[in-house]
């Protein structure tokens, strides 16, 4: 049985189940009893197949928890924003789809929202964080050339395990299908034995172990002449009017002496881009995409939704003046403004053309990241509650950001312009929660990993007046950044 130390460990005098939308307040003393309460409240609703329960936990580091707890072979997630203090490990999945093709977005709403329905949400629901979460990732293109289904079109999954930190809070989400609790003195040995883990999770010990391109085996860095030829072609379509805007970009393969390290790595990336929104997804053969990206998809918050345009770059300088002038420079091309205001433009006019009334300041601002600058405006709506994230995500993806205008057309061109597939590079990554909460970002400035191995994505918006030499040196300055952080 449980002790008392555990049980005061565990603060249960706070905690409530909360059957479906019907709320149907139970008071537990203890875990023990909470779960033979879960057990009797599901046996009476027979659609239930998952258990939801939520517990405030000592505000451990998630990466912390996804090192002890993440094994090979599993779907995992790990998402953290430095800057916002907040930070998700989802490890493992008790139920997940993985679809592909022109509805895909349109199956992962239907898969998310009946899941949902025979999901009973209990425990701790006065902090952020709190209740299922669905973890999904979405490749650029929903069919792969040649069959390349290292991530499928869709993933979608809903994690045994969720620890998250925001604040100075944790916060941890256990899924638990409904056959478990038949045993449910097993599982209750089990979730105490997972809370030990988690609350004895040892600090990451940063090393800050930077690496340069020195220190690979560089298997195709000759494709650079390709990628400037693509940009002249690319630009021949823009004088002949085929296109607005394209964004092409180059992959870079990277063989490492050793298996790269996807904490220390994402622990880097978290140290040298606060700003950015540091990920990592790995699919269950052993293959992780992580990425350090400054892109906000959406972000949905109590109804309201927040957007971003994101295009148009510049180094950062290495003094304050020449920062400041390289960012005012920035401000005043008229060739930057204009790739800008194509992003902008699309994603205003596919909110609108959804019922949303998105605002926006008049000009852009300046995102200063560690080693580049971009024009950035934020985009606001309030959301209507008959739309679904997902359904937002489906009309924006990909935005001009990543693909350009017209977007059809754009796609077709990327597919003959670049040499590789794209996979989830500049794709949705991102989680959607039961009260409608979402967020997901760009998956740019990413990498997918697969043991000693590495690719490395980087692109560039190229419309009228892009010249090939400087789109090249944006993203060698790109790519550099991200190589710098793995390990
Ligand atoms: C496509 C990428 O960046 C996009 C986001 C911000 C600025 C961009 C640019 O200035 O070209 C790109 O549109 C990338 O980094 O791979």
């Amino acid at each position: 049985m449980i002790n008392k130390m555990q049980t005061s460990l565990l603060n249960f005098s706070a905690m409530t189940v909360t059957p479906y939308r019907n709320p149907q307040l139970i008071e537990c003393k203890d875990l023990y009893q909470f779960l033979s309460a879960c057990k009797q409240t599901a046996q009476q609703k027979d659609q239930t197949k998952i258990i939801s329960i939520s517990l405030e936990m000592p505000p451990v580091d998630p990466l912390a928890v996804m090192a002890a707890m993440a094994k090979p072979g599993q779907l995992n997630f790990y998402f953290e924003q430095a800057g916002h203090e907040v930070a998700i490990a989802a490890i493992d999945a008790v139920v997940s789809l993985k679809v592909a093709g022109s509805s895909r977005f349109e199956q992962a709403q239907h898969f998310i929202k009946s899941c949902f329905s025979s999901t009973m949400i209990a425990g701790a629901d006065d902090l952020a964080l709190t209740g299922p979460h669905f973890f999904c990732n979405f490749t650029f293109f929903d069919e792969p050339l040649n069959g390349d289904l290292t991530f499928p079109p869709a993933t979608i999954f809903l994690p045994r395990l969720q620890f998250s930190k925001y604040k100075n809070k944790g916060i941890l989400v256990l899924n638990i299908e409904i056959n478990q609790l038949k045993n449910h003195e097993f599982l209750f040995k089990e979730i105490l034995s997972k809370i030990e883990i988690i609350k004895n999770s040892s600090q990451i010990k940063s090393n800050h172990i930077y690496n340069s391109l020195e220190n690979y085996c560089n298997l195709s860095f000759n494709n650079i002449n390709k990628f400037k030829s693509s940009v002249t072609s690319a630009l021949e379509s823009i004088r002949c009017n085929k296109l607005n805007k394209i964004v092409l970009a180059h992959a870079v393969d990277v063989k490492s002496p050793a298996p790269f390290k996807i904490i220390d790595s994402l622990d880097n990336l978290r140290q040298r881009y606060p700003g950015c929104y540091i990920f990592s997804t790995s699919n269950s053969k052993g293959q992780t995409f992580i990425g350090a990206s400054p892109e906000r998809l959406i972000s949905i918050k109590n109804q309201q939704l927040f957007t971003d345009s994101l295009a148009g770059s510049a180094p950062r300088g290495t003094t304050a003046i020449e920062d400041a002038e390289f960012g005012d420079r920035l401000l005043s091309s008229e060739k930057e403004r204009r790739e800008h205001l194509v992003v902008l433009d699309f994603i205003t006019q596919r909110l609108t053309k959804l019922g949303l009334a998105p605002v926006s300041p008049q000009l852009p601002q300046l995102l200063k990241l560690a080693n580049i600058q971009h024009l950035w405006t934020p985009i606001q709506a309030r959301m209507p509650s008959c739309v679904h994230p997902l359904e937002i995500v489906a009309e924006l993806h990909p935005t001009p950001a990543v693909a350009g205008l017209p977007r059809k057309i754009a796609c077709q061109q990327i597919r003959t312009f670049e040499l590789f597939e794209r996979s989830l590079y500049a794709a949705p990554i991102g989680w959607v929660d039961h009260q409608g909460n979402s967020e997901f970002i760009v998956g740019i400035r990413s990498a997918l990993i697969d043991g000693d191995r590495a690719r490395l994505y980087a692109g560039a918006g190229i419309v009228a007046g892009s010249e090939p030499d400087k789109e090249l040196a944006e993203i060698q300055l790109k790519l550099q950044a991200l190589l710098k952080a793995l390990v």
